[in-house]
């Protein structure tokens, strides 16, 4: 909306305002009447304190008009924030035009006889309500619509030139996002909810019954008393008393219905928003667990899923009894007596005001202790699942306070929580209060003037009381849906999440020669994309060749294995598969063909036998066998107490480190891969069983192209090929022979190891980047009796 269209409608409807107000005030010809009503005012016959309204509304208006004239880039930003002050104020000139009806209505009998009162009332009403949508309308201008010009634009962050500005700008747009996206939320968890809707239908329908039933409850009991007290007759007593049960029971059958129609209907939202959240998750890139802690997606899948689904299965149930109840509450009640009934219904808007104010605070206060607990239970998780390591440093009290820190934090919003809540009681209580007493004096004064009797006043009296316990809960179903709004934006965030790298490719050859090339790599980390770690890696692994990677520590050599793998995408250059990148592989088929044996082979917390057949569907238990036997895991794995059947514990933790690594290259023989990635794969096994394990892969590795990292220098001195990284740089290429003849890194490294040998003192204080456990693994495998010559790649 442009600032100019914007300020015309505003004083084109001060100057309708103006006239229409006066010209019923003065019932058209009646100019006198001012004069008439200052001189002798009367509260109840008088109308000119409605006509003084009219000022309240036009010093809004034109205040606001002129701030945004004289200031386009920062008139309606301050228009966007004092608008909570306008809607009350606007509140208050409705609220005094209701009461003066009311006056109005002890002086005139019966108001269809003073048409120029009526249409004021109702024009005063209609125009307060105006002028709080033409104030939003002047708020909610914006730089993109305003032309360029001598004024600068406003609110588009875009475009605003100064730090200032800029910084206002981003305010108010991510508060119009935020407003934007708690209304996606919703109608996203609507859209979640439609599978339910024959479910949610049935509770509605026994809600609507219950209400219903419950609605006539104070009704007959009003009736009961005025059967006994005005009647004093014994049939006028029971029959009320009857219904009231009938309707009673009635309820209370359709009230536990609904409830447990309700429960059911979010215990499904619940499980299905866990089902599509950790389906989400297992299909995001590796980059996404990288940046995002366990800690942090755990709890989005634990809390926040069942916040969720209790915070808004409560409140939604909650929110629709109250509100079908307070529907039928003010017919009744309205049906009693529309003047106490407007006097009931005054208060309601600044409950409505207070609620929001305090809605809107408790959902940023609960988002922000959501993520303070998600950090502790970060500080929890680690130190849980890092056991060993925190005891063998004996740091169990540093972790302890570190994890009490982090509730101390969360501790400090709780405690604005509960001022904020203490808040929001205090103002609720004195409105109901302050209801509850108008209602009784005015009530009192309507049984004495006898416009209505004692017990429609005290039905009225219960309804009032009923309909202010569904306005609180209205009230209080707000925040908790805001609550529950806020954790679910947490949740679809994840579960909306499209993964930066796709596994859509299509490609799946019936043959594969596995023919690896990397071709001018160059990549970083997606969290340190500054830090490039392969700068121009360019090299090939061929079929039946084993190709060994050698390097310092942090050189590169296993990120080499994760974009193989295709966990991450190069910047520049790409990684083929038999001539094609390896992204257009279909991702279950790449997998099928390369298999990796890792430095730390993860094993899950299932049987021997599920772990070497994960991710395999219909595999023979000889098959299972034959792949352990070549890893030399068959003769542990049967002294096991339940053979191939027994669980190995949290991430293997029941198994030993070399058992683990035994496992997790029989689960990579059992694929029998075209390519075959040992990043330190045998690092842990004792030398007996490094032989057999790597005599069953010398048979496989002829067949196939094989990868292998390794610091070993008896692993790596048969490789046909050995590249040779430095600081992401592929420094040196050939055989053993070859490197060693050239004299650079490479024979620096094995001199440096062999060094180590002969003196024994770098063993025990091995130089930075030297791979002196290279020389400790050949020192034990020549005092193991094996020579150099059995122990071949
Ligand atoms: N997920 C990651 N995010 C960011 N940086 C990483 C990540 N993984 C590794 N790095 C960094 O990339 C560099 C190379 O790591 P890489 O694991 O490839 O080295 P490496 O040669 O295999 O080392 P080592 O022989 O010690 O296993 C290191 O500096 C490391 O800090």
């Amino acid at each position: 909306m442009r600032a100019v269209v914007a300020v015309a409608c505003n004083l084109l409807f001060i100057l309708a305002d103006i006239m229409v107000t006066t010209l019923l005030y003065i019932r058209g010809t009646r100019i006198s009447l001012f004069m008439e009503d200052l001189g002798n005012f009367d509260l109840f016959c008088s109308t000119v304190d409605l006509w003084v309204t009219l000022l309240v509304r036009v010093t809004l208006l034109l205040g606001a008009a002129i701030g945004v004239s004289r200031n386009v880039t920062e008139g309606p930003r301050r228009v966007a924030d004092s608008q909570n002050l306008a809607v009350i104020l606007c509140l208050v000139v409705m609220v005094y035009a209701v009461t003066k009806l009311l006056l109005f209505s002890e002086h005139e009998a019966s108001l269809t006889h003073s048409p120029w009162f009526l249409s004021l009332f109702s024009w005063t009403c209609a125009s307060s309500l105006g002028t709080v949508l033409l104030w939003k309308l002047l708020a909610r201008i914006n730089a993109g619509s305003e032309d360029s010009g001598d004024r600068a634009p406003v609110l588009g962050p875009e475009d605003c030139s100064g730090d200032e500005c800029e910084e206002e700008g981003e305010k108010c747009s991510d508060k119009r996002k935020g407003e934007s996206r708690s209304t996606a939320t919703v109608s996203q968890l609507l859209a979640y909810c439609r599978k339910d809707a024959g479910l949610l239908g049935v509770a509605f329908l026994f809600l609507l019954i219950s209400a219903l039933c419950e609605a006539f409850i104070p009704y007959y009991t009003g009736q009961a008393i005025d059967g006994i007290v005005i009647h004093k007759s014994m049939a006028d007593f029971t029959k009320p008393i009857i219904y009231l049960t009938v309707f009673a029971l009635v309820s209370s059958i359709a009230m536990g219905v609904r409830g447990g129609v309700f429960s059911l209907t979010f215990a499904r939202l619940n499980v299905r928003l866990r089902n599509l959240l950790f389906r989400s998750l297992v299909h995001q890139e590796i980059g996404f667990f990288d940046e995002n802690h366990t800690g942090d997606i755990t709890s989005r899948l634990t809390s926040d899923t069942t916040q969720v689904s209790d915070l808004i299965s409560e409140n939604v149930n909650l929110f629709l009894r109250s509100l079908v109840k307070g529907v039928g509450y003010c017919i009744f009640m309205f049906g009693m007596s529309w003047k106490l009934s407007l006097v009931t219904l005054m208060g309601f808007p600044f409950i409505a005001i207070v609620s929001k104010f305090y809605g809107e605070y408790y959902k940023k206060l609960a988002k922000e202790v959501q993520n303070s607990l998600a950090q502790a239970n970060k500080v929890a998780e680690e130190t849980i699942s890092s056991m060993k390591t925190v005891r063998s440093f004996a740091n169990e009290d540093a972790e302890a306070d570190n994890y009490f820190a982090k509730l101390q934090e969360m501790f400090q919003l709780n405690k604005r929580q509960a001022v904020a809540y203490a808040c929001y009681m205090w103002c609720s209580c004195i409105s109901e209060l302050a209801m509850q007493v108008s209602i009784l004096y005015y009530g009192g004064h309507l049984v004495v003037s006898g416009q209505m009797t004692g017990g429609t006043l005290i039905s009225f009296v219960i309804y009032e009381l009923e309909l202010g316990e569904c306005l609180e809960d209205i009230a209080s179903v707000y925040t908790g849906l805001m609550q529950g709004v806020g954790a679910a934006e947490k949740v679809f965030e994840f579960i909306d999440r499209k993964p930066k790298l796709s596994h859509n490719g299509q490609l799946a050859p019936d043959t594969c020669k596995g023919l690896v090339e990397f071709k001018n790599v160059t990549f970083s980390y997606p969290t340190r994309p500054d830090t490039p770690i392969l700068k121009d890696v360019s090299f090939t692994l061929r079929p039946g060749e084993v190709t060994a990677l050698v390097g310092p520590s942090g050189s590169g050599k296993s990120s080499c294995v994760s974009l193989l793998e295709n966990f991450y995408r190069p910047q520049q250059g790409e990684v083929f598969l038999d001539g094609h990148p390896v992204q257009e592989y279909q991702h279950s088929y790449l997998h099928a063909r390369v298999s990796l044996v890792g430095q730390e082979p993860v094993l899950f917390a299932r049987s021997v036998q599920n772990n070497i057949t994960y991710g395999l569907t219909d595999c023979s238990m000889d098959a299972v066998v034959q792949a352990a036997i070549k890893a030399n895991a068959h003769e542990f794995v049967t002294q096991l107490p339940n053979g191939y059947n027994t669980g190995v514990g949290e991430k293997g933790a029941q198994l030993s480190g070399g058992q683990k690594q035994r496992v997790a290259i029989a689960r990579a023989l059992i694929r029998n891969p075209h390519v075959l990635i040992l990043d330190e794969a045998t690092s842990a096994l004792d030398a007996e069983s490094e032989y057999i394990v790597q005599q069953a892969l010398n048979t496989i590795m002829h067949r196939h192209t094989v990868l292998v990292i390794a610091h070993r220098l008896s692993t790596v001195e048969k490789a046909g090929n050995i590249i040779v990284i430095d600081k992401g740089w592929v420094v040196e290429q050939g055989s053993h022979k070859e490197l060693m003849a050239m004299g650079g890194l490479y024979s620096k490294l094995v001199q440096r190891q062999v060094l180590g040998i002969e003196t024994g003192a770098d063993v025990l204080n091995p130089p930075k980047n030297s791979m002196w456990h290279l020389g400790k693994s050949k020192l034990r495998k020549e005092e193991s009796s094996d020579s150099e010559e059995d122990f071949r790649l």
